[in-house]
């Protein structure tokens, strides 16, 4: 009965097992790795499930996958943004490439914090291995900057992949198997590109921080702080800073990226303003990107203590808003009329489009492809190149501005230096005309215009040195008007005035050129004439006798005749005598020429 029973059932047990097996197959198609074939990407046969409190086991996940409870990847791409809990993702692969048994499966997005793998083999032997940036980068299979691993895989013995992944940053798991040779080549090409790249970095970097030193600008320091924020949120994103820079640092693999992040960001701010002049040319801008720039001040100091998880998402989620202030500032400032700023916003645009490009992944709105992963790397760096000319271009126009205003303040400056000396030298001159005119007044006596006797004191004395010093002889005529008492007497002092100046006159007129003639006192008259011997002093003396006595002073109804004495004294060339004596001897001969009867002429003694 047992072995009838038994007999019925088999058949529908068989059929069933066939069934599953058959439902198993649908649900997880096999990757084949055909002949010649050295790449494969997992994602067309992958499926994957989500485990929320991460607590599932392999075997567990190996049956229901078995059981086809794996779904298919949304849009065949392995990105989901930030998500809570375990991934888990299976594959099946069959090897029929015979001359490649060994293979390197890589896991191409660097932050993933654990990344397990599960390889069941067909005797149903499993292996674990895992990696991911909280494990220490000297455990990976290849010291690559992805997280890899070897797989033997036998031709004719398919293997099952189980890979787990957990993460605080976004979840991306691109898994491509690679033989060692393509595996090589891939590797190289992208090398060699990501070379380039951060050599273009690194010279900008090092170029705009030597011109930020040597010009002392800021604009230039915030650029070059914006280069190497920018270079490190890249460095980290490709997974170069945990292969290079701190591999055994896991903590710092994953809070460098949004500190990296904010400090970018806070360097695009301070730039944006700089470069933009913000605080002179739209305020309400700057003090918007002001705020944005303390908030990212504050997010890199924190992004050391916060979680990771909020820190990257509040990072990434910041860049939203940051590039959206950037570019309308540069909008209105453009519109302004301010040429640098439309050079600022081609540059921009070039970054900003990488950069929204690449936040869109991280959240899972946009795919992971080629131009995806890379385009940010190419718009960055064309934006920098460009921000770099702009900054140049920039800098040359304010050069040429601040020219132009030191040459205008120049030539301002100039021009009232020319005004103030021409005032001054117009003032000197006529202080110069006025002291003279003094001196001149302070010289002549006041009635007759002849010099006074305060001149002829100063002169008389060095005047009669100098001539005789000279060789020469020097001459002194004293004159006297005759009764002048009674002129002054009979027609009052101001016709005598008028005679004192009359008389005066025609002394001046009548003595050669080079005679001084001086009011000695009253009605006294001295004339000193340097060159002069005895017979050109009685000549002289004659002469103005003469004209005095012919000279008709018309006066009330009547005319006014005139006469005067004059005694003369002359040194001798080569005398030796001084002023006072010589003075006296005129004065004599004066004396002896009124006593012997007035208008006449006596000639004192010659000092010889
Ligand atoms: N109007 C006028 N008279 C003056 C001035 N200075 C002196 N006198 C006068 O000149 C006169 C000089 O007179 P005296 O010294 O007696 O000489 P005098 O009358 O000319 O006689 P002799 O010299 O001997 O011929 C006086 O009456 C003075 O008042 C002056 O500035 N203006």
């Amino acid at each position: 009965m047992r072995d009838k029973g038994w007999s019925r059932v088999a058949p529908i047990v068989l059929l069933l097992w066939l069934l599953s097996l058959a439902f198993t197959t649908t649900a997880s198609p096999t990757l084949d790795l055909a002949a010649g074939q050295t790449r494969a990407r997992l994602a067309p046969v992958t499926t994957y499930i989500a485990d929320p409190d991460g607590k599932a086991t392999a075997a567990e996940m190996f049956t229901r996958a078995g059981r086809g409870e794996f779904a298919p990847l949304p849009g065949g791409n392995a990105t989901f943004g930030f998500v809570e809990g375990a991934y888990w993702f299976h594959a099946r692969l069959a090897n029929l490439n015979h001359a490649e048994s060994r293979w390197l499966l890589v896991l191409e997005y660097a932050l993933l914090d654990e990344v397990d793998l599960y390889v069941r083999h067909a005797d149903g032997r499993v292996d674990h291995f895992n990696s991911g940036d909280l494990v220490p980068f000297s455990k990976r299979s290849v010291s690559y900057r992805h997280p890899n691993f070897w797989l033997d895989i036998e031709s004719g013995r398919p293997l099952d992949l189980l890979v787990r992944t957990s993460s605080k940053s976004s979840m991306q798991v691109p898994l491509t198997l690679y033989t060692p040779g393509a595996f090589l080549e891939q590797a190289r090409d992208a090398q060699l590109g990501m070379g380039i790249y951060y050599g273009i970095l690194l010279a900008l970097l090092f170029y705009n921080l030597t011109l930020s030193l040597s010009l002392r600008d800021r604009s230039h320091f915030f650029y070059s702080a914006h280069v190497f924020g920018f270079g490190l949120v890249q460095f980290c994103l490709n997974g170069f800073a945990f292969e290079y820079l701190w591999p055994d640092w896991p903590w710092l693999a994953n809070a460098a990226v949004p500190m990296s992040m904010s400090l970018a960001m806070l360097a695009m701010q301070l730039f944006s303003r700089d470069f933009l002049e913000l605080p002179r040319r739209f305020r309400l801008g700057n003090a918007l990107l002001l705020i944005l720039a303390s908030f990212h001040a504050l997010l890199t100091v924190a992004s050391t203590v916060l979680d990771y998880r909020i820190a990257v998402m509040i990072g990434t989620a910041m860049v939203f808003p940051g590039v959206a202030a950037i570019i309308f500032c540069a909008i209105v400032v453009a519109r302004r009329k301010f040429p640098p700023a439309a050079l600022f916003l081609l540059a921009w645009a070039m970054l900003l489009g990488g950069t929204i490009v690449y936040a869109m992944v991280s959240f899972g709105v946009l795919p992971k492809t080629f131009a995806t992963e890379y385009g940010m790397q190419i718009g960055s760096a064309a934006e920098m190149i460009f921000l770099s000319f702009a900054l140049a271009y920039r800098w040359a126009s304010l050069r040429a501005e601040n020219e132009r205003i030191a040459r205008e303040a120049n030539e301002r400056l100039e021009q009232r230096v020319e005004e103030r000396t021409r005032e001054l030298s117009e003032a000197l001159q006529q202080l110069g005309e006025a002291h003279a005119r003094l001196r001149e007044n302070s010289a002549r006596d006041g009635l007759t215009g002849v010099f006074n006797r305060r001149h002829f004191d100063q002169t008389f004395a060095p005047l009669l040195r100098q001539c005789l010093a000279d060789g020469r002889p020097f001459s002194v005529l004293a004159a006297d008007l005759d009764h002048f008492k009674r002129i002054n007497d009979e027609y009052g002092h101001l016709v005598g005035d008028d005679c004192l100046r009359a008389v005066a006159s025609t002394l001046q007129q009548n003595t050669p050129d080079g005679a001084l003639v001086a009011r000695f006192g009253g009605e006294e008259f001295i004339v000193l004439m340097a060159g002069a011997d005895e017979p050109a002093a009685r000549e002289a003396a004659e002469v103005i006798r003469q004209r005095v006595a012919a000279q008709l002073l018309p006066v009330e109804n009547t005319a006014l005749r005139l006469t005067i004495s004059i005694g003369t004294a002359t040194a001798a060339a080569g005398a030796s005598i001084d002023a006072a004596t010589l003075l006296r001897r005129a004065d004599e001969a004066l004396y002896e020429a009124k006593r012997s009867g007035r208008n006449r002429i006596v000639q004192g003694s010659v000092a010889a």
